[in-house]
């Protein structure tokens, strides 16, 4: 089943999103505007900084929130799914005027991470022998 967003056929939910296709669609929406002139790494940068303040204004002044978002409106929702995907579309964008591989680069920052924090087992936890 499918449903119709301005003009464009998008699945009503996809299975799965790969960065490939996010990237190969936002290249495709930036050309076909002659906007990839602008999308120079350091415009891109401006935009997606400018993109998280968006961000961060939907959490400013609120307190502390609950994981799962507890009594926000189904409208903040959606507010807050755009603004993450604007930051997440700009950071695509940035990598790949960057001639880098998110995912790939992502993948490796993950395996790093482990080795600089190793599991470490709590002391209630280790063996009393
Ligand atoms: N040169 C541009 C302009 C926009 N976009 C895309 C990336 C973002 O997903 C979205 C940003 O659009 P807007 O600048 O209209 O920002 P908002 O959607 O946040 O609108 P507003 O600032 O009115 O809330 O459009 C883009 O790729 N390249």
């Amino acid at each position: 089943m499918e449903n119709s967003h301005a003009g464009e056929k998008f699945p009503t939910r996809a299975k799965d999103v790969s960065l490939l296709e996010l990237r190969q669609r936002l290249a495709e929406f930036a050309c076909a505007r002659g906007w990839d002139r602008y999308h120079s790494p350091r415009n891109l940068l401006l935009a997606l900084v400018g993109e998280v303040g968006e961000l961060s204004e939907i959490f400013q002044w609120k307190g502390e929130v609950g994981r799962g978002l507890p009594n926000w409106t189904s409208h903040d929702k959606e507010h807050l799914a755009e603004e993450l995907s604007d930051v997440l579309l700009y950071l695509i964008q940035l990598a790949d005027v960057c001639d880098l591989d998110l995912g790939q680069a992502a993948l490796s920052k993950i395996i790093k991470n482990a080795a600089k924090y190793p599991v470490t087992v709590p002391p209630s936890h280790a063996a009393t022998d």
